[in-house]
Formats: structure tokens, sequence, C-alpha cells
């Protein structure tokens, strides 16, 4: 053993690396790396299919039936690749490649193919596709790892179901209020969660959800794959993103109530009208974002309901669900304060009863690890692909991941920026990029 040779234990001290075993065993593998972008574009267009509204749309819905064949399609690629595979309570799924030192932390990957109404095939869906391929390409290149290296398919990503956004990761996290909460809550249709979760296979003798939590330290490392969902990479001509912080969000939902009534008798100054509440509220959303005076400031009315939804009925109960957003939560949590005194004023000023005003969440912002920011941008240079850092304002499981990991993530461009609509689109070539990054980037975490 080499350790004797003064230049070498200088290399070694300065890179932190075990000279012999990183730089030979990384260059080499650099050297064959290699996707096989036909078989990775086939399983991503396969997994499209599996949707409940027509292609090009995609609608993937937690604990469906079309969710449960999309799970058992990962496990099986997952089974493929030589993975040994495991799921929890509420179905996160595990994909471990057994290190040469399985007692060290492994180093983790990952993320989610629920998809909302309407949308594309590539949001989350690169992140565990590309991850198993991104496998597949170490091993091929005769890598071994010293850390086992997992993949993490995160249950319910999106809020769509159970109206909240990163369920699996929140509760892998240490979610005590999420696992309290789940106990009673309850879906559109008023499908309790639990009997969602079980009627797809999970939770199946317990609604104490603590042992899904994660034990500190499980992970040594976590890095996520995904589409940038914005256009700046497209527009610059960048092949690689690397996130250094992923922006803060929040959801409120909101409900009025007022007296109804008949479109045609009842006039006007004698109205509470509930739907007007709403959308004055709406519009009072907008304001306060703007008045932040920061781009970086952003705030939607994504769902806006009306009770009875008559034409000729006046509404007697509105429901809103508002998502705002911001790097700076300072900033962010003000625009909370305004929206919650805009809506008692509205209510005030319209006469009906604000009947409902609930913080979903309110999650910090996520910084990513600066020694995995060093690993991505060394292994982008590696590669010879362009890269740049930028922050992300679209969630993601790595923000919760972060709370119980050094976190990273890697976005690749989209056209357009386009995402969360059936126009959602990335280049094969812009994916393969994507993993080849990844895999290098989890070579080198593993062999720390
Ligand atoms: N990445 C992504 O689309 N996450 C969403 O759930 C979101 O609303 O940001
Ligand atoms: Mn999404
Ligand atoms: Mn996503």
């Amino acid at each position: 053993n080499n350790h004797e040779d003064p230049t070498t234990k200088t290399m070694e001290d300065f890179s932190g690396y075990p000279i012999h075993e990183s730089h030979s065993c990384i260059s080499n593998t650099l050297s064959a790396l290699s996707v096989d972008a036909q078989t990775l574009q086939n399983q991503i267009d396969e997994l499209s299919s599996l949707s409940d509204t027509p292609a090009p749309s995609v609608t993937r819905i937690l604990y469906t039936e079309k969710d449960v064949l999309a799970r058992r399609f990962i496990k099986n690629l997952m089974r493929l690749s030589g993975l040994s595979v495991r799921e929890d309570a509420v179905g996160n799924i595990f994909g471990r490649w057994e290190g040469h030192e399985p007692e060290l932390a492994a180093v983790a990957t990952g993320s989610h193919i629920d998809a909302i109404p309407f949308s594309g095939k590539y949001d989350g869906v690169v992140g565990v596709l590309g991850a198993i391929e991104a496998i597949n390409v170490l091993k091929r290149s005769g890598f071994k790892p010293k850390r086992a290296i997992e993949v993490i398919l995160f249950t319910s990503e999106e809020p769509t179901r159970f109206g909240i956004g990163c369920l699996g990761s929140r509760l892998l996290a240490g979610g005590e209020a999420l696992a309290k909460a789940l106990k009673t809550t309850v879906d559109g249709q008023n499908i309790s969660f639990f009997y969602a979760a079980r009627s797809a296979g999970y939770a199946k003798d317990q609604d104490d959800l603590s042992n899904v939590f994660l034990k500190k330290g499980t992970y040594s490392a976590f890095v996520e794959l995904h589409i940038e969902q914005g256009p700046i990479l497209e527009e610059e001509g960048i092949s690689i993103g690397i996130v250094t912080a992923i922006a803060a969000p929040a959801s409120i939902k909101v409900e009025f109530e007022g007296n109804g009534g008949h479109a045609g008798a009842v006039l006007m100054p004698n109205r509470n009208d509930a739907g007007l509440a709403a959308a004055e509220l709406a519009l009072a959303v907008e304001r306060h974002v703007l008045e932040s005076g920061s781009i970086d400031s952003v705030g939607t009315v994504g769902i806006l309901e009306l009770h009875p939804g008559a034409i000729n009925s006046i509404p007697s109960k509105s429901h809103l669900e508002i998502d705002t957003r911001d790097i700076d939560e300072g900033r962010r949590n003000i625009i909370i304060e305004k929206i919650r005194q805009s809506a008692s004023t509205i209510a005030k000023n319209r006469g009906v009863r604000l009947s409902e005003f609930k913080i979903i969440n309110q999650d910090p912002p996520a910084l990513s690890e600066k020694s995995i920011i060093e690993a991505m941008k060394a292994s982008s240079a590696d590669l010879n692909l362009t890269h740049k850092l930028m922050i992300s304002r679209a969630y993601h499981d790595s923000l919760f991941m972060a709370r119980v990991s050094p976190m990273g993530m890697i976005f690749i461009p989209c056209y357009k920026g386009y995402s969360h609509k059936p126009e959602e689109f990335s280049s094969i070539d812009d994916i393969s990029n994507g993993v080849k990054v990844l895999a290098l980037t989890l070579a080198k975490l593993s062999i720390q």
C-alpha cells in the first residue's frame, strides 16, 4: 500500500479522497459512462401510458389503480437492475445497490411518479427512471460503490389527492404533525388516507406512521435529478443546472359562507355573495405578491370552487386554495399575513363569514450542501457539460430530504420551461446528460 510515498500522501490530504481508490476508479468510470437512451425513452413513454387522462396528458393520482400499476413497473425495473427493493407503510419505495462497506450511511437519489391532472410525462419521472439508469450506467462501467446507493420513489410529491405536497418525503423527514393529521385526512370524495393507502396495499395493519421516519444519519447524501420546469437552461443553451437552493412553499385553504339565494329575485344590495368574496381575495393575492417588489415572490389561486355552482343561484359557499412561494421566507410570510388580513376585511365588507383560513403548510427554503454542489460541478466538468448554479422555484422531495441529509439537485433543460401541462418535454439527449452527471456524482459521493 503506497501510503509511504509522500507525494501520494499530500494528494490524499489535499483531495480528502484515498487517491488510489478514487481517481483511478472514477476516471475509469468516467470514460465508460454510456446511457441506454432508447430504452430509457421507451420506459418514459410506457410509464406515461399509465394515466387516467388521454395522451399526451398524464394524470396519475396517489393510490389509484394507475398509480399501483406504475409502482409495479418501477419495482420491476429496480429488480432488473439488481437492486433489493423494500417499501414503507405509505409506499415510499427503496431500491438498494449494496456497497462494499454496507454499515456506512448510504448515498440516495430519487424523485416521484405521481402526476397532477393533465400534466406531462417528465416531472419527477426523469428523477426515478433516470436514477435507475444511472445505476445501470455505473454497473456497466464496472464501478463498485463503497457506500450503498439507494434509489427512492417518494410517495405523493404532488398535493393533488390529500392537499399536502411531498407527503412521503415529509414523513421520511420525521413529520410528526403530518403523521397525526393523516389519521383524519380525507380526499375530495371523503375517502380517508388510510382507506386509500390500504386499497393500494400499504399501511396494512397500523395507522401509526412513525416507523416511516428515517433514522438520523441514514443517508450521507441525497441527490435528485429533475427537469428545470423553467426556461433558463434552454434559453441560455446550458446542459446542466446545479441547484443551490429550493424556494419556500406555502399553501392556504380558505372558505367563505354567505346567504346564497335566487339569482333573479335577490337584489344586489341584499346579497352576501361568497363567490365575489372569493374573487376579490384571488385578486388580493396577486396584489400582495406584487407589493413585495421582488420577482422571486409568487402567488397562485389554483383551486376556486363555488357552491351550489348553479348559474341562477348566488354562491352561498366558496372554497379557495392558495399557493405562495419565495426564496425569502420572511418576505413570503409577510404576504401570507396580508392575505389573511384581506380575507377578514373582505368577509366584513361583504357580510360573509370567513369559515376557514387554514395554513396547510408553510415550509422554510432549503439550501444545497456545498460539498455536493462541488461534486455536481466537478462531474459536469469531467463530462464537458456546460452548467450553471441556479435556484429551484418549484418544490421537490429534496426540500424535505434536506432536513435529514446533505442535499443536492441536478436540473436539465425542458422545452420553453413548460411543466404541469401536456406540452412538458425534455429531449433524451438532455435527459442522458443529466443521468451521466447523476451517475458520476453518485459514484464520487459513494466512495467518500
Ligand atoms: N416539482 C414540482 O412540480 N413540484 C410541485 O409539486 C410544485 O408545485 O412545485
Ligand atoms: Mn410537479
Ligand atoms: Mn416534480
